[in-house]
Parts: structure tokens; C-alpha cells; sequence
């Protein structure tokens, strides 16, 4: 997929992300794959997936819906642990993902292998790279390694990002600011309609959500919390 096809399809839209945990009762590949199905009918205009799941859910959810897919596998749960290798990039794309979503700090890499030798791949396949970051610094620094898209993902998941209970929408202002010509996808923590509407605003090109669309268990203990008996896990 080229860039110039992929901005115009997601271009102020949502994208959901189609994760499960390996303990979710969710977390099967068919699973996944419907859940997936069920996003894009409501409006998701590219899907993200893989995670624990690996590369059976990038593969059923590619089988399954006709939009972009952004896919990432997991290793870990600590350090460089999103899609964190050259070999882990090229099998997603291989497992039918459009654009590879990999960790776009500056931390080392389990390879050893720098941002750039990723991109390099991923590029040479055909495919493009969404560089998750935690801070505008390793924007800049992925920006720099040659990503296609910069994705808030990792801020709050890093020893020198803030962590918070509501998503880094001051991240996207700088990022917009810093970068003018990069697309900006704004993910993580957006758990309210309002606050994607507010990502857009601050000039992020697309939002991604998952936990607040996809995890029933989560839904279902923000609606218990309101009521007597909540949720204590
Ligand atoms: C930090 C990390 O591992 N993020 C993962 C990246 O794929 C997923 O676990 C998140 O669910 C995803 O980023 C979407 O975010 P949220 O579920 O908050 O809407």
C-alpha cells in the first residue's frame, strides 16, 4: 500500500484496534475477526490487530474485512515489545497487514537492529510503517528513521511519558506542531466519543480505539462503577 492511497481512506475517521488479552474470554482469531467485521460496519475505516493474537488475528481479520489493516505482534509485556523486531515487521506484513505498527522509541531493540533497518524492510515489501511513540522526542527520531505515521500509542506506557487515566491529546498539539507534515494518529486511553472529537481537532489525522469499543469485561465495569455493587478486580 502506498501512502497516498492510505491518507485520503482514514483521514479524519476512527480506526478500532481488534485486540485480546491471552486470559480474555474474547480471545480467539474467529473471535476477533467478527469483532472486527462488527467495527468496520460501524464506521471504522481501517482495522488494528495482532497483539497477543499474533499473526492468526492479522490473518482472519484480512480474510474478514476490506480495509486497511494495521497489524503488530506482541513480545512481552516490558521495553521494546510492540512488533520489536525486523523479523517480527516482515511476518506481519507477510500475515496480510497493510502498514506495520512497530515501537517508535528510541529504547534498544531486542535485534539490536535500529528503526531505520525495520522501515528499510517494510518498505522493500511493499508495505508502510506506523511508528508508536511515547514522547515527541522519539517522533522526531522515528520521523527521522524514516516511519510513514506517528501513533500515540506508547505515551503513559514509558518511564518518561506521564501516565494518566485520559488519553495525551497535549501530545498530539505538539506533535502537529513539530511536524506539520506527518500524519499524526492519536491512540490510546480514548475511552469517550468527545475525546476523539477533540484529537481530530488538535490535528490528529485519525484516532484509534480499542479497549472502550472492543473489551465488553471493560465496558461492562465502567457501567458497574456507577451503580452500588462495582467492580473490584
Ligand atoms: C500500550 C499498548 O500495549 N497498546 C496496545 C497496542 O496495540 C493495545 O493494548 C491498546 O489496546 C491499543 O493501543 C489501543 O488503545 P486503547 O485500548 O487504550 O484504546
Amino acid at each position: 500500500m502506498i501512502l497516498g492511497d492510505l491518507l485520503p481512506a482514514i483521514a479524519g475517521s476512527l480506526i478500532v484496534s481488534c485486540q485480546a488479552g491471552p486470559d480474555h474470554p474474547l480471545r480467539d482469531a474467529p473471535t476477533i475477526a467478527r469483532m472486527a467485521r462488527a467495527a468496520v460496519l460501524g464506521g471504522a475505516t481501517a482495522v488494528r490487530c495482532g497483539g497477543v493474537g499474533g499473526l492468526a488475528d492479522i490473518r482472519a481479520v484480512a480474510a474478514a474485512v476490506d480495509v486497511p489493516i494495521i497489524g503488530l505482534t506482541k513480545r512481552g509485556t516490558s521495553g521494546v515489545f510492540i512488533t520489536p523486531t525486523v523479523h517480527d515487521a516482515v511476518q506481519v506484513l507477510d500475515a496480510g497487514a497493510h502498514i506495520v505498527a512497530t515501537d517508535g522509541t528510541r529504547r534498544p531493540r531486542p535485534d539490536g537492529a535500529g528503526l531505520t533497518a525495520t522501515v528499510d524492510a517494510v518498505h522493500a515489501a511493499g508495505g508502510l510503517v506506523m511508528a508508536d511513540v511515547a514522547t515527541l522526542a522519539d517522533a522526531v527520531a522515528a520521523v527521522g528513521a524514516g516511519a510513514d505515521l506517528i501513533a500515540t500509542t506508547l505515551s503513559g506506557y514509558t518511564p518518561d511519558s506521564p501516565p494518566g487515566p485520559g488519553p495525551d491529546l497535549d501530545l498530539i498539539a505538539a506533535l502537529r506542531t513539530a511536524l506539520p507534515a506527518t500524519p499524526i494518529i492519536a491512540e490510546g486511553r480514548y475511552h469517550q466519543p468527545a475525546q476523539v472529537r477533540a484529537a481530530l481537532d488538535a490535528g490528529a489525522l485519525a484516532v484509534v480505539v480499542g479497549t472502550a469499543i472492543t473489551d465488553p469485561a471493560w465496558i461492562t465495569a465502567s457501567f458497574a462503577a456507577r451503580t452500588d455493587r462495582p467492580h473490584h478486580s
